[in-house]
């Protein structure tokens, strides 16, 4: 991207941007009528115009009925998108709202009608309009929780989801450059309050960005930042690939495996390095387990007392009886039981639990 974070985004630069998704069959694109995604639509129109032969493009706006100026804000997007010549949607969001943990909730549901939308009207893409500063902010706010190194990779620019790629392709792009766009284009678009409502984590957040800017860590060297830490995480997961070879290789014919669970011989698991046995082991339970994706901080606590056991198994007076194949640790973690029995780590999803009579 030009290094004048205020200029208008070019045909050449544009074409540059969506150029991996030239020869998909169609695209959704998902556009809030906020100012990123109704730049992401005229970018993506301009471009598609540009082209012989090209994606079919449809746009949708998912209406989360929370704010009553939705509806009117998603007619702007359909009288914008019919101008530019697109076919487009607006879809509900008809379920029950939590009253905490709203905006995830809110996510969760747009995701799923978005990707929804894709599949019926053939499209590999979904894509989002999320900038330089969303990154930027992404990572902060993983930053301030204490995420792992594969949180503070921040967004990737191509995520898999239920068959559907989510595409973010203006991910290095600031948003500057955007509103610079609209206004060259003389194309209006909505303010979503909530994006400065500091009941939100992120607003809050979003607040402190001028300051660390005025300290050097503006938006594009918090997003470097993360790229350079998802190429780290990209790394270690191919070790973790590698480790799980290699156990495996280690295994006896008569090693217990099978579809429903996991197993790695104690002793070599525990030669590997901390990282990689975490992601074994984290990734065997989200596998396995039936309660959703695992806490970080949990899988920690539980690897803590693995490790202990294994450390306690191998200074056992008798071995032999370490080597009977009762369990010296039995944990649930996510649905997942975790055992270690006879020198072996064994992973296999937890039995549901029983009902408690009144
Ligand atoms: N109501 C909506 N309808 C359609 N697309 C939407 C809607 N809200 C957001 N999007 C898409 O998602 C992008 C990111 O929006 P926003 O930053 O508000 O999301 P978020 O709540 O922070 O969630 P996340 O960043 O995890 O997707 C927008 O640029 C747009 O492409």
């Amino acid at each position: 991207m030009s290094d004048d974070d205020n200029s208008p985004i070019s045909v050449r630069e544009a074409k540059q941007l969506f150029a991996e998704l030239k020869s998909a069959p169609a695209l959704v694109l998902a556009v809030s009528g906020g100012p990123d995604s109704i730049a992401l639509m005229w970018l993506a129109a301009r471009w598609r115009r540009s082209l012989a032969r090209g994606p079919l493009l449809t746009v949708v706006t998912v209406d989360h009925g929370l704010r009553a100026e939705a509806a009117r804000e998603a007619r702007e997007v359909k009288r914008l998108a019919t101008e530019l010549g697109l076919p487009h949607r607006t879809l509900r969001w008809r379920g029950a709202k939590p009253k905490t943990g709203l905006p995830a909730a809110a996510r969760e549901a747009r995701y799923r009608l978005l990707v929804q939308a894709a599949r019926s009207a053939g499209a590999s893409h979904v894509l989002t309009a999320h900038t330089r500063d969303d990154q930027a902010e992404t990572l902060l706010m993983r930053l301030v929780r204490g995420s792992g190194l594969a949180g503070l990779s921040a967004m990737a620019r191509l995520t898999p989801r239920d068959g559907i790629v989510l595409a973010r392709p203006l991910l290095d792009v600031p948003k500057a450059q955007l509103i610079a766009t609209l206004k060259r284009a003389k194309i209006g678009f909505a303010d979503d309050p909530t994006n400065r409502d500091t009941a939100f984590t992120r607003p809050r957040l979003r607040a402190l960005l001028p300051q660390l800017a005025a300290e050097g860590g503006d938006a594009r060297s918090l997003a470097r930042l993360a790229g350079r830490l998802a190429r780290a995480n990209a790394a270690v997961e191919v070790l973790t690939d590698g480790a799980e070879r290699f156990l495996r290789l280690r295994d006896r014919d008569d090693a217990p495996h099978g579809p429903g669970m996991r197993s790695f011989e104690a002793g070599a698991f525990a030669t590997l390095p901390e990282e990689v046995r975490l992601r074994l082991l984290l990734r065997a339970i989200n596998a396995l387990g039936h309660e959703g994706p695992a806490e970080l901080g949990k899988v920690e606590t539980l690897m803590a007392v693995l490790d202990q056991a294994i450390l306690d198994q191998d200074m056992a007076a008798s071995p032999r009886a370490a080597a009977n194949g009762r369990p010296v640790l039995k944990q649930t973690l996510a649905g997942a039981l975790i055992s270690l029995a006879g020198g072996r780590i064994q992973i296999a999803p937890a039995p549901a639990r029983r009902r408690r009579d009144r």
